[in-house]
């Protein structure tokens, strides 16, 4: 649906050039909802401008449905750029216009009638349940009630693709569930294309298939979303993934040697992952009774990405070292991820 290739964007500042973009490359497919995520300045809102060409990339290819944007007139890329709605942190409502005027604008831009404008504004309304707040004015509403409108605008033209900018960073976790959920509907009622760039962990694993993420304007790293919660590669992702459980509360424990995870010798500091297919519990009891290994637990956490449980544990394993060592090799058959945080005197 959209394919960026080697794609790069640089900024002459009066400080000298800023490379925001560099050599990206990706491919969003039809039907997905496809998160970017990076920490501030990571070149994300650059990026997701040089989809619709608000920004003109320097260098690289940008295709839409395989047609070459940046080969277009600008009459024909009008025409393509109809096709991608989008919102944004501050919504970027017309602040003089009641909500009916800013759902209506698009369409008056492109010249439908009255009627036909009426019919579908009705039609918007309707999705983003403000029909009986169609008279007020943009600072009548909450921040919550604007996204919703500036949503509808942004669908007003029925585009293929939403391209959403921060657009939850703005506002409170219940309001954003809100337009989270409402984003879901879009995308499954309406079969629209979703592009979400955020730096909030959670909002990408409440609605994306796909995450990429951003670093010094690059992209790091790439995949289902299932699969790069469960397998983070580079430290930047952990770090994201981090930010949504208490997991680094372990490494701050370590750090500052913390009693609660003060180990004896006959003891290692443990941290477990694992999938729904494998739930833990039974397999821990299993190692702790066959291996004759005591786990105490300190944190567990499950997370729900995509609807599949990722779990991970951080424990104590207290026993004899090649007793441990068995209950590792169980725990890795039965598709647990084990790695070791912390040993007390014992030799493996
Ligand atoms: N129009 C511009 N002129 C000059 N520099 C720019 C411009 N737009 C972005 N930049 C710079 O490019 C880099 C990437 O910015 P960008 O806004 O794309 O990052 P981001 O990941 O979206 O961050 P944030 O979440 O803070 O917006 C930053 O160093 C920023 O200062």
């Amino acid at each position: 649906m959209i394919r960026l290739e080697h794609v790069s964007k640089t900024f002459q500042t009066k400080d000298g050039e800023v490379q925001a973009v560099k050599n990206v490359s990706l491919h969003i497919q039809e039907g997905e909802i496809f998160g970017i995520i990076g920490f501030s300045g990571a070149g994300k809102s650059t990026l997701v401008r040089c989809i619709n060409l608000l920004e003109r990339p320097d260098s690289g290819n940008v295709y839409l449905e395989d047609k070459d944007l940046l080969k277009l007139t600008p009459k024909e890329l009008r025409v393509e750029r109809q096709k991608m709605g989008m919102i944004f942190q501050h919504f970027n409502l017309m602040k003089s216009r009641t909500v009916y005027d800013n759902i209506a604008m698009p369409l008056e831009h492109i010249g439908w009638d009255k009627n036909r404008i009426k019919q579908r504004v009705s039609e918007l309304l309707e999705l983003i349940d403000l029909e009986e707040r169609k008279d007020s004015y943009p600072s009548q509403l909450s921040g919550g009630q604007k996204q919703r409108v500036a949503i509808a605008r942004a669908l007003a033209n029925n585009p293929k693709v939403l391209l959403c900018d921060e657009a939850t960073s703005a506002l409170d976790p219940q309001t954003t569930q809100t337009i989270l959920d409402l984003i879901k509907k879009i995308n499954r009622e309406m079969h629209i294309t979703v592009v979400i760039i955020t730096h909030e962990m959670a909002v990408v694993k409440e609605v994306c298939d796909h995450i990429a993420v951003m670093e010094n304007g690059r992209v790091v790293e790439n995949g289902d979303i299932v699969s790069v919660f469960s397998d983070p590669q580079q430290e930047v992702t952990k770090n994201f993934i981090n930010t949504t459980n208490n997991t680094r509360k372990i490494d701050a424990f370590i750090e500052e040697e913390n009693p609660l995870i003060a180990l004896k010798e006959n003891q290692v500091l443990v941290h477990l992952q694992y999938q729904s297919a494998n739930t833990a519990e039974p397999i821990i009891s299993t190692v702790s009774r066959e291996f004759n290994v005591n786990i105490n637990l300190l944190f567990a956490n499950v997370e729900i990405v995509h609807d599949s449980p990722i779990g991970q544990i951080e424990a104590i394993f207290t026993g004899d070292s090649e007793d441990i060592k068995k209950g590792f090799e169980y725990f890795k058959k039965s598709g647990v991820k084990v790695e070791v945080k912390k040993y007390g005197s014992m030799v493996f």
